[in-house]
């Protein structure tokens, strides 16, 4: 167990009259990435959420290495970007789960908040409205905030959708760090390349695993031919 940050059994999941994971056992093997990709529908969002505790389970049982809260960075598009907060309110809500009795930010907290902002690039945007963000900015913010949550899981729901390729090259940087640091990885990706970088690979069809294990046996050596729902971002 101590090599995987999370176990699930025979776990189903959903939502109200939609049964979509479907008693899926696998394994998310601690302090490397794994991606987990299949088709639009396929249930890779529900099964971060299920890993996230957001979503209950109706079925099976889920094992963590840790007790610890995981950090999820939701999808852009569910998150909502009008609320009036500025960028760094948004990487600081972060750090709520850290705050001590009197809910005040320490220094410590303010210098995470700094760092997070700083390696996402997005430092220079600090004071500025969530709103008045382009897409990809937000999305990077997004992941700034999950990074200050300094958890041991860190959950992301496709983190470079809408990212030209610095961002996403810069996404793939953080992440290799955040790794070699000892945090445990899954993303949701549509991206081959992505896809084609992590240490581990799920690959999800009508909420089973289709395929596990290492991105050269699952995606094979062409995994935009071999996995065309898998489109190539711009
Ligand atoms: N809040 C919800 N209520 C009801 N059904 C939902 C909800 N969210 C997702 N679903 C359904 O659950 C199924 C799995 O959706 P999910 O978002 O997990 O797939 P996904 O693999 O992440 O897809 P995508 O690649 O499009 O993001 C889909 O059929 C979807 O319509």
């Amino acid at each position: 167990m101590s090599r995987q940050q999370v176990v699930l059994h025979e776990v189903s999941a959903g939502y109200a009259n939609r049964a979509v994971l479907r008693r899926l056992t696998l394994e998310i093997p601690a302090f490397t990435t794994t991606a987990v990709v299949g088709p639009n529908g396929s249930g890779k969002s529900t099964l971060l959420g299920v890993l996230a505790g957001v979503i209950p389970v109706t079925g099976g049982a889920v094992t963590h290495r840790t007790d610890r809260r995981p950090a999820f960075v939701v999808q852009r598009s569910k998150a909502a970007d009008t609320l009036p907060l500025t960028v760094r309110e948004a990487v600081a809500m972060g750090r709520w789960g850290h705050l001590g009795w009197r809910r005040r930010p320490s220094r410590d907290d303010r210098a995470v908040v700094d760092r997070c902002m700083d390696r996402l690039g997005v430092a220079a945007l600090a004071r500025r409205q969530l709103g008045e963000l382009s897409g990809g900015q937000r999305q990077r913010v997004l992941v700034a905030q999950g990074l200050a949550q300094e958890a041991d899981l860190l959950l992301l729901d496709e983190p470079t959708t809408g990212m030209d390729a610095t961002a996403r090259r810069l996404i793939a940087d953080v992440l290799a760090e955040v790794t070699a640091a000892g945090v445990t990885v899954v993303q949701a990706t549509h991206d081959p390349d992505t896809a084609a970088a992590a240490g581990h690979v799920l690959l999800l069809r009508d909420g089973a695993v289709c395929d596990a294990g290492t991105p050269e046996t699952v995606l094979g050596e062409r995994p935009a031919e071999r996995f065309p729902s898998l489109p190539r971002q711009a």
